[in-house]
């Protein structure tokens, strides 16, 4: 069966994304996800994102990390799913609605709001997830939210000092995260700007993470290290994060098409 997808990024955060909103997609095994998302031999992305029709919402957004795995949110494929769709749209995903809607730049999403509790996180066991007494060589006594997905934030003196891509899987993986969890480690500029490196769970060194950035501007916003409106400024690029009165967290930034391409998906197993 031979499939159209639309490739787009957020800040080089990349996407494959299957409109299955008029037409019924086949369902796609783990296996044929990461098989698609070889940067070799299949399209190659961080995510693929499979839009559907919703009864409770203008469409419904999957999400899939190019190890295979179903998570519950992205926030820069939100923006451009947002930019795809041409106008404001509520979207419903597993980790709950969204609103969305493009602009000049590329889109703002309505996040909701974080949640801190160990068990929504979630946690193996109950802790206080503001400054966690937890440490993995020179990252410790990180916080802890969940924007939909699950989040860690380890605050540090220089983020290019800290060997994430060996410290990222190890923490990603370990046992006190059920769920496994993303990685987050971020440099205070100023109490209006962040610098932000993100191990993404299940997809790795990313150059964006749109709720990653959510996770960390809510979590530093909560220790009182931020005001309520920062830009996040990660390796592809900067996002502005604000909070509204409701402790609702509110993502803007780019996002655009790359290009278009069809696969056969028989070739991918
Ligand atoms: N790796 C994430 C999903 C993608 C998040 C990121 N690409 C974003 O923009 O939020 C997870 O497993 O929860």
């Amino acid at each position: 069966m031979r499939l159209s997808f639309v490739k787009m990024h957020g800040l080089g955060n990349d996407f494959a994304i299957l409109d299955g909103r008029d037409a019924e997609l086949p369902r796609l095994s783990p296996a044929q996800i990461a098989a698609l998302a070889d940067r070799h031999r299949g399209i190659g992305f961080d995510q693929l994102i499979v839009l559907s029709p919703s009864r409770t919402a203008d469409m419904a957004m999957r999400i899939h990390n190019a190890d295979g795995s179903e998570v519950e949110a992205c926030g820069n494929a939100t923006r451009a799913v947002a930019v795809l769709h041409g106008t404001a749209a509520s979207i419903e995903t597993e980790g709950g609605l969204l609103q969305a809607r493009p602009d000049a730049a590329g889109a703002e999403v309505a996040m909701g709001r974080a949640q801190f509790d160990w068990q929504d996180i979630p946690l193996a066991y109950a802790m206080d997830t503001r400054e966690m007494p937890l440490g993995w060589e020179m990252l410790e006594r990180p916080s802890a939210a969940s924007v939909g997905n699950p989040h860690l934030i380890f605050f540090v003196n220089d983020v290019d000092a800290v060997p994430l891509d060996t410290l990222g899987p190890e923490i990603e993986h370990d046992p006190l995260f059920p769920e496994r969890i993303n990685v987050n480690v971020a440099q205070i500029l100023s109490r209006n700007a962040i610098k932000l490196r993100v191990w993404e769970r299940g997809a790795g060194l990313t150059l964006a993470c749109g709720t990653g950035a959510c996770a960390t501007a809510t979590a530093a916003y909560r220790q009182g290290l931020v005001d309520g409106e920062v830009t996040v400024r990660l390796p592809g690029g900067t996002l502005t994060i604000r909070h509204d009165a409701e402790g609702g967290i509110h993502m803007a930034g780019p996002a655009q098409e790359s290009y278009r391409g069809t696969f056969e998906l028989d070739h991918f197993s």
